[in-house]
């Protein structure tokens, strides 16, 4: 089984046999010294900055930990400073500018963080990559299914050096997801820094995710600039999207707005300048004592849990004794380091900085985002941390040959040290065997979980039809949240319900004004309810729904694109829970219900969802030696009902004569075809027929 890494693998620290022994980053010219033994030797470096790096002595050898180097003069050369080679301990906050990009879908985030970096010469342009193609190497979008789909599914950090007025600065840039799912990825990043740069697209101007995003920077204080890109394109209209954005964004009109084209670069070194100009410091303090935010966390199978973290006050190094406030688990640092992008050990982090530790965790539960790590047996004022990730549906998980459970298993263990925003609990069913109900942020989300599956860990994996969570009020006043319709009070038990209630959302819809009418049908026929509508500008309008959650986790997102022909943008809040009239619908195969079928739904659409389930069941069963009768049952009532008529069916009728080779081959044919059914109850499904029913 391939096991593809989502991140780099962290270097281990070089070790040099001698002094001499250098790195090739390090070969130019050097002041070496040693702590151990501290003597400097300083060698001439005619075209590149002086470095200096710690060495200690152990067997007689000289064993440097980690190499770093300092340019003693930031005017000796012109040009890009690579950040490897530089003592980082030389910026202090004030020389540090911590942002985030943040933007709708598409509108340019990884395609600016492939230009900062490549400016700043973090990463080398294309034409001097090795094996580049072309302009766009996203290099932030490190998991393959970021590249193959386009998106960013995980915030991903990178340092870079900038200098301005004459001095050098540390910049680390948060690239984010834009997808509603992805939220809370997003505002893990906003908590790590004191800026953003808000891209809007100036060719599709403000919308859906842009407002979400805006908001949640302001939420956060963040300062925040917007920032026209694609400006190349013959479609831009950078005038009227700036007009549009200083309106909704209320932007005041002496702030400036640049322009940029993320994909041919231009505009983009102005706004180097621009960061450290106008975004604020960190305001962390190196002296006081050691402190920082954990913001996020993965697996890599070399060094285990890396843990990326805001370092507030004071500063940490490799052997510091750190603690956790979440968890009260003490740690040694192994490893500590910046993302450049890919991991750079260093001797520290100090305040203001943003970079990762390693600190020998069991396991990613221990990781806590949002939890306080601080040098053990000092005082610490806890840091507000954040809420953790609420999943938003949930799926039932099965392997497709429930042989294959044990390799399901592993593969979900594996991928959730990845994914701690996935919930994971065991659950059988009559129909399918042991499996898992996983809980997700959104469709995408899931989605994306189960393509990762597939393609990082070789498990294919049946999934239920999504359902939010419900919740129950019992007589009495006990609550219970169900997040399996398997599990949801059927009419029978109705008597000890005093309420059911399921999550809404406030949806903010932006759309031209020609498709009102649409967008207004669209949102009646999911039960929404209209709260305002504006227009954003001369032709756009924004609409606010409330809608229940369960009614845009399908085919919402697809309808709004195909009735607006993909102009609308849609972006969602959690809003609590709403009383409503809702109930289970089971389906039934020859008088057995078939769990996995079961859904939750309003009691007005009942009627219309049966008939349509019933009729795919037809269409998906073959006919077999015996009838076999779909229903559809609603509050104890069948509510739609098809039948398959039976069939006999003799595979050797044809061979006629004695040719018995030709019998038996078919007659083992018909015994392998037989091993990919699933029976439910009596009735045998071909695995293909029972997957189109389950995964929608
Ligand atoms: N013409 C033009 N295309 C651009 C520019 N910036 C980005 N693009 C293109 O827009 C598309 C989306 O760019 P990305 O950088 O992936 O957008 P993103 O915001 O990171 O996308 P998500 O992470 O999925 O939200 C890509 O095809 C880019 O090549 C630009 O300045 N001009």
């Amino acid at each position: 089984m391939r096991v593809l890494q989502p991140r780099t693998r962290i270097p281990t620290p070089v070790n040099l046999k001698s002094a001499h022994d250098t790195p090739h980053f390090l070969r130019r010219g050097l002041a070496l010294r040693s702590m151990a033994t501290p003597t400097t030797r300083t060698l001439a470096c005619p075209n590149g900055p002086l470095f200096s790096s710690w060495a200690t002595k152990s067997n007689n050898l000289a064993s440097i930990g980690t190499c770093t180097a300092q340019r003693w003069s930031s005017t000796n050369v012109d040009g890009p400073m690579d950040i490897k080679s530089v003592d980082l301990s030389q910026f202090p906050p004030e020389r540090v500018r911590n942002f985030s990009i943040i933007a709708h879908i598409d509108h340019g985030k990884s395609t600016l963080a492939d230009r900062l970096l490549e400016i700043t010469g973090t990463i080398p342009t294309p034409s001097s990559a090795p094996g580049s193609s072309g302009r766009n190497q996203q290099v932030l979008d490190k998991l393959k299914v970021e590249r193959e789909r386009g998106i960013t599914v995980k915030a991903q950090t990178a340092s870079m050096l900038h200098k301005f007025g004459g001095k050098w600065y540390l910049l680390n840039l948060i690239d984010t997801p834009g997808h509603v799912d992805f939220a809370y990825e997003v505002s893990r990043s906003l908590a790590a820094s004191q800026g953003s740069l808000l891209l809007v697209d100036a060719s599709q101007g403000v919308q859906a995710q842009t407002v979400a995003n805006y908001h949640l920077a302001k939420a956060n204080n963040l300062t925040i600039i917007p920032v026209l890109n694609k400006i190349d394109l013959p479609g831009a209209d950078p005038d009227s999207v700036e007009d549009s954005v200083r309106m909704v964004l209320e932007i005041a009109e002496d702030m400036e707005i640049p322009r940029i084209s993320a994909k041919k670069g231009e505009g983009v070194e102005a706004l180097l300048d621009l960061i450290i100009e106008k975004l604020p410091a960190p305001t962390s303090k190196l002296t006081s004592s050691f402190r920082s935010l954990l913001f996020d966390n993965w697996y890599d199978t070399y060094v285990g849990v890396v843990c990326l973290v805001a370092v507030i006050d004071g500063k940490v190094g490799k052997g510091d004794k750190i603690a956790s406030a979440g968890t009260g688990l003490k740690y040694e640092v192994s490893q500590v380091g910046i993302m450049a992008p890919d991991p750079m050990p260093l001797l520290a982090l100090h305040a203001g900085q943003v970079g990762y530790l390693i600190l020998g965790m069991k396991s990613s539960h221990e990781a806590r985002v949002g939890d306080t790590f601080y040098h053990h047996g000092q005082d610490v004022d806890v840091l507000p941390g954040f809420q953790p990730a609420k999943s938003m549906l949930f799926a039932g998980v099965y392997p497709v040959d429930s042989t294959e459970f044990e390799k399901l298993s592993e593969a979900i263990n594996r991928l959730t040290l990845n994914d701690s925003s996935v919930s994971v609990a065991r659950e059988t069913s009559a129909a399918l065997g042991q499996g898992f109900r996983l809980g997700f942020l959104g469709t995408l989300h899931m989605d994306v979980f189960r393509q990762r599956l597939e393609e990082e860990y070789g498990a294919t994996a049946i999934l239920s039809s999504p359902v939010v969570p419900y919740k129950i009020i019992r007589k009495g006043g006990s609550e219970q949240i169900i997040n399996n319709p398997a599990a949801f009070p059927d009419h029978s038990e109705r008597a000890n319900v005093d309420d059911i209630q399921e999550p809404m959302v406030r949806a903010t819809l932006i759309f031209p004004e020609e498709y009102l009418g649409e967008m207004m049908q669209l949102c009646g026929d999911h039960r929404g309810e209209q709260e305002d509508y504006t227009y954003l500008d001369d032709t756009r309008i924004i609409m606010k729904y409330r809608l229940p959650m369960g009614e845009i986790l399908t085919d919402f997102y697809d309808e709004l694109k195909s009735l607006s022909s993909g102009y609308a943008t849609f972006d969602y809040d959690d809003i609590g829970y709403q009383s409503s009239d809702l109930v289970r619908m089971n389906v039934l195969l020859n008088s057995k219900p078939v769990d996995v079928l079961s859904s939750v739904l309003h009691r007005s659409q009942a009627e219309r969802a049966s008939k349509i389930i019933t009729k795919r069941l037809k269409d998906v069963i073959d006919r077999q030696l015996f009838e076999v009768v779909i229903q559809a049952e609603v509050a104890g009532k069948i509510i739609a009902r098809e039948t398959v008529s039976a069939l006999r069916k003799n595979v050797t009728a044809k061979c006629y004569g004695g040719d018995i080779t030709r019998k038996m081959k078919l007659l083992e044919k018909q015994k392998e075809g037989k091993k990919k059914m699933r029976a439910i109850g009596n009735v045998k499904l071909s695995q293909e027929a029972f997957l189109s029913i389950v995964k929608k």
